[in-house]
C-alpha cells in the first residue's frame, strides 16, 4: 500500500499505492507509517519524496471506511514525525491532493505540484473538517481569509492558484517526481526551521472578532442548516487565536462531533450515490457496462427559448458542434445574443477563448440533416412537439438520436411518431440548463440501450449528474413534486400561510419553500399542467372535490387574478416591482385565503412546522416508494440524486429516500397511516405497499432496498 525505493543514491522515494485514487485506507496509512520510519531511520537516506502511484498523489481518507469501525494507525503522529525530522521531505503532487492527502503534504517541508494537479480540503462536502491538522496548518500557511474560503467550500483549486496562494512552492509541467527528487537532493542537510508550518504564527488579522463574526454569519446563511461549515470556521478560529497544539485539540473535538453525525452519513452517501447513478440499468437487463454509446460530434437544439438557449450553451461548452434552430426570426436574433453573451462571460472567467464558432444558427429545421443527436426544446405544447418529431424523423440522417426536453409529455408517444422509436430518449434539463447539474434521462419502452448509453455519456460530457429513469407522468422529479405541492395547498386551506409553510421548508434546508419557488418559476407553469390534467368539469372552478378526490383550487384561483409570481410582481408574496427578488408577505393573500376558507366553511387551525414537514415530505417520499416499486427508478440513489441536484433537497439530508431511512421507515409508515385516516380522499397519503413491505422486513438500510424490490418483482 506504500512502497519505499532508494533513488539517486540518497533520496527515499515513498509511493502511495492504493488504486484508483491512493485513498488513505488503514493499510495505506500503515504503509506510510512503516515506509516513513524506514526512510527516517536509514542513514543512507538524506531526503524523502512522497508521491502517489498512477499520477495521482492522494484522494484523501478512504471514505468507504467512514461509518465502519476504523482500524489502522492514525496519521497525525506520523505527520508530526515528518514535520519534525531533519531530513527534508518533499511532496510530489500529481493528479489530486485532496483532504487527508493535502494534509499529509502540508506536513512535508516542501510541495511541488504538476501544472494539471488539483488541490483542496473537501472534507466539508462530506460533513467533516480537515482534522489531520489541515484546519491548523492551512491558515498558518496561506492566511485566515483564504483558508476559511477553501475549507468552508471544499473547492478544488488548480496548481496555479495553489502557487499564488503559497500553498505549493513550485509548479512544473515536466515529471513532478523527477523534479521533486532533484529538489530534495538540493536541500539535503539544510536547516528546515522555516519549513515547519505548525511553528508558524497565524498571519495577523486586525479586528479578528469582527472578521470571524462576519464570516460566521455568511457561512451560516449559505449552510442552510449544515453543521460542518460552522465547525470549519470554529476550527480556523482556533488556529488564529491559539497555539498549534491547543488548536489541534479543538480540531479533534469538533471532528468527534461531526464524524458520527447524521449529516456526515448523508453527505458521504451522496458522494457514492452520485457515482452510483452513472451505473444505470434498464428493466430489460441492459446496463451501463454492456451497452456501447455512439460518438456524438455534432448536435442540434430545436427551439431557442430559455431552455434551448441554456442547452445550446451546455453543448458548446462540452466541445460539441451545435446547430441551433429557431423558426421565429426575432427569437433567433435574441437567442444568438444571449448565448454568445453567456459563452463570452464564462470564457472570460476561465481565461479561455469562447466557443462561439462551434454554433451555427438557422431558422430552418432542415439544417439538422447531418447531426448525430437532436434535442427538441420547443414550447411545452403537445401538438407542436408532435409536429417537430415528425419533421425530425423525416429530415435527419439515419441513426440520429432524437431527444426531447419535455417535462410532462409522454416520451413513448413522441417516439411513436418517428420511423425509429428506438432512437428516442427524453433529456429533461432543469433551468438554467447550462448551470443546473441534473439531467433526467428518460428511456421509453422502445428506447435502445445504445440510445440510453449515448445520452448518458453526453450528459457526463456536459458535466451533468445524469440519472436514467423510466417513462411516466412527470418522470421522477415532477411526479414526486405533485403530492408535495398538493399538501402545501391543503395546509393553506386548513389555516397555514405561505410564509409558515415556506419557513418550515427553509429551516429543513431547502434554499426556498414551495410558494417562494412557485413564484420564482411562475405560478402559471403548473396551472397550465393542472388545467390539462384536472379539467374543471360541471362542479365549477371552486370545486374542492374532483373525480371523487380532494382537490385544492387555490393555485388556480390565484392565477386567475393574474398573480403569476415574481415576473408579475405578485404571487403568493408581493414584490416591489415585476422581476424583483425580494418577497414580502402579502396581506392580500392572507385576505384571499380567509375569504376562501369562509366561502367553503373551513375553520383555520394552528399548524406547526412538524406537520408541514410530515405532510409535504412524507407524501413526496411515499410517491418515491411507488416509483421504486414500479421500477421507474432503478434504486433509491437515483431518486435522491434527482432531488439533491434538481430540486434543492438539502445535500446534508441525503435526498428523500435516504432521509426516510434516517427518520425510520416505521415512523414514516405510521405518520402516513395517521394522515390517510384523517384525509381518506387523498390517495398520495395512502402508504405504498413497498414501504409496508420494507417495514415488515425490518426496515433494512437504504443500500439493501434493491434486494427487497428485486424479490417483489421476481414474485410477480
Ligand atoms: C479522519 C478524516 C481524515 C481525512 C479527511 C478526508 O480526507 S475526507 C476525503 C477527502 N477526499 C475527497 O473528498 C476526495 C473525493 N474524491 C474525489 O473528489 C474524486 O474521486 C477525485 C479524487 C477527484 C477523482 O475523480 P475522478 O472523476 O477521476 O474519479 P471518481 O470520482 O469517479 O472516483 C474513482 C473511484 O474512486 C472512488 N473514490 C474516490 N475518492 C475516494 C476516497 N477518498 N475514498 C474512497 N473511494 C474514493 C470513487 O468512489 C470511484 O469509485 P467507483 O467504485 O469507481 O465509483
Amino acid at each position: 500500500m506504500a512502497q519505499f525505493t532508494l533513488v539517486s543514491g540518497s533520496v527515499g522515494l515513498i509511493t502511495l499505492q492504493n488504486p484508483p485514487v491512493n485513498a488513505l485506507s488503514a493499510a495505506t496509512r500503515q504503509g506510510i507509517v512503516d515506509m516513513m520510519n524506514k526512510a527516517l531511520n536509514d542513514p543512507e537516506v538524506k531526503s524523502v519524496v512522497v508521491c502517489g502511484q498512477n499520477r495521482i498523489f492522494c484522494g484523501g481518507a478512504d471514505i468507504k471506511e467512514f461509518g465502519t469501525k476504523i482500524s489502522g494507525p492514525p496519521l497525525i503522529p506520523t505527520i508530526h514525525t515528518i514535520e519534525a525530522t531533519n531530513k527534508p521531505v518533499v511532496a510530489a503532487i500529481e493528479g489530486s491532493a485532496l483532504g487527508g492527502g493535502l494534509e499529509l503534504a502540508l506536513g512535508c517541508h516542501y510541495r511541488i505540484a504538476h501544472s494539471k494537479a488539483r488541490l483542496g480540503l473537501p472534507e466539508v462536502t462530506l460533513g467533516l473538517l480537515p482534522a489531520i491538522g489541515g484546519s491548523q496548518r492551512l491558515p498558518r500557511l496561506i492566511g485566515v481569509p483564504a483558508a476559511i474560503e477553501l475549507i468552508t467550500t471544499g473547492r478544488h483549486i488548480t496548481a496555479a492558484e495553489a502557487l499564488q496562494l503559497g500553498l505549493v512552492d513550485h509548479v512544473t509541467r515536466s515529471s513532478t517526481v523527477d523534479e521533486a527528487i532533484k529538489f530534495a537532493q538540493s536541500v539535503e542537510g539544510k536547516s528546515l526551521d522555516s519549513r515547519r508550518i505548525s511553528n508558524y504564527p497565524c498571519p495577523h488579522l486586525p479586528d479578528l472578532d469582527a472578521v470571524f463574526e462576519g464570516v460566521m454569519q455568511e457561512v451560516r446563511q449559505k449552510a442552510h442548516g449544515a453543521i460542518a461549515p460552522i465547525a470549519c470556521v470554529q476550527a480556523v478560529r482556533a488556529a488564529a487565536t491559539l497555539p498549534y497544539l491547543e488548536g489541534m485539540e479543538i480540531e479533534r473535538q469538533l471532528m468527534e462531533t461531526l464524524f458520527t453525525s447524521s449529516q456526515a452519513r448523508a453527505l458521504q452517501y451522496t458522494f457514492f450515490a452520485q457515482r452510483a447513478v452513472s451505473r444505470w440499468s434498464m428493466p430489460s437487463g441492459a446496463r451501463w457496462d454492456t451497452s456501447m454509446p455512439k460518438p456524438v460530434h455534432k448536435a442540434a437544439v430545436i427551439g431557442l427559448g430559455t431552455m434551448g438557449r441554456g442547452i445550446t450553451v451546455a453543448l458548446a461548452q462540452a466541445g460539441l458542434s451545435v446547430v441551433a434552430v429557431e423558426t421565429q426570426e426575432k427569437q433567433l436574433k435574441e437567442a444568438k445574443l444571449v448565448v454568445s453573451g453567456i459563452l463570452e462571460r464564462a470564457a472570460q472567467r476561465r481565461g479561455m477563448a469562447p466557443t462561439l464558432a462551434k454554433i451555427t444558427y438557422s431558422h430552418d429545421i432542415r439544417a439538422v440533416a447531418d447531426v448525430d443527436l437532436v434535442i427538441e426544446a420547443v414550447f411545452e405544447d403537445e401538438a407542436l412537439k408532435e409536429k417537430v418529431f415528425q419533421q425530425l424523423s423525416a429530415v435527419c440522417k439515419p441513426g440520429t438520436f432524437l431527444c426531447t426536453n419535455t417535462s410532462s409529455l409522454d416520451v413513448d408517444h413522441l417516439a411513436s411518431l418517428t420511423h425509429n422509436p428506438e432512437l428516442v430518449v427524453g433529456m429533461h434539463f432543469f433551468a438554467p440548463a447550462h448551470v443546473m447539474k441534473l439531467l433526467e434521462v428518460v428511456y421509453g419502452s422502445k428506447s435502445s440501450p445504445e440510445a440510453l448509453a449515448t445520452v448518458m455519456q453526453l450528459g457526463k460530457r456536459m458535466g451533468k449528474v445524469s440519472v436514467a429513469v423510466g417513462n411516466c407522468w412527470g418522470f421522477v422529479g415532477n411526479r414526486m413534486l405533485k403530492p408535495y405541492m398538493e399538501q402545501a395547498f391543503y395546509l393553506l386551506e386548513e389555516g397555514a400561510t405561505p410564509e409558515l409553510v415556506d419557513q418550515a421548508l427553509v429551516e429543513f434546508g431547502f434554499p426556498m419553500g414551495v410558494f417562494r419557488m412557485s413564484d420564482l418559476s411562475g405560478t402559471d407553469v403548473y396551472w397550465k399542467i393542472r388545467k390539462e390534467a384536472e379539467p374543471v368539469g360541471a362542479s365549477g372552478q371552486e370545486a374542492r372535490v374532483r373525480k371523487g378526490l380532494r382537490y385544492s383550487p387555490l393555485g388556480d384561483l390565484l392565477c386567475e387574478q393574474g398573480r403569476f409570481g415574481q415576473k408579475t410582481g405578485q404571487g403568493w408574496y408581493q414584490y416591489d416591482k415585476p422581476g424583483s427578488r425580494v418577497a414580502r408577505p402579502d396581506p392580500w393573500v392572507h385576505n384571499f385565503l380567509e375569504e376562501y376558507r369562509a366561502r367553503h366553511g373551513l375553520v383555520a387551525r394552528r399548524i406547526d412546522h412538524a406537520e408541514v414537514l410530515e405532510r409535504c415530505l412524507y407524501s413526496l417520499i411515499n410517491e418515491g416508494f411507488r416509483i421504486l416499486e414500479e421500477g421507474i427508478a432503478a434504486g433509491p440513489e437515483d431518486i435522491d440524486m434527482i432531488y439533491v441536484f434538481g430540486y434543492g433537497w438539502p445535500k446534508h439530508r441525503g435526498g428523500p429516500m435516504f432521509y426516510a431511512s434516517m427518520v425510520g421507515l416505521a415512523k414514516i409508515l405510521e405518520r402516513l397511516e395517521h394522515y390517510h385516516r384523517a384525509h381518506p380522499d387523498v390517495p398520495f397519503m395512502q402508504p405504498c405497499s413497498l414501504l409496508r413491505k420494507l417495514v415488515t422486513c425490518g426496515s433494512p438500510p437504504v443500500h439493501k432496498w434493491k434486494d427487497v424490490i428485486k424479490k417483489i418483482h421476481s414474485q410477480l
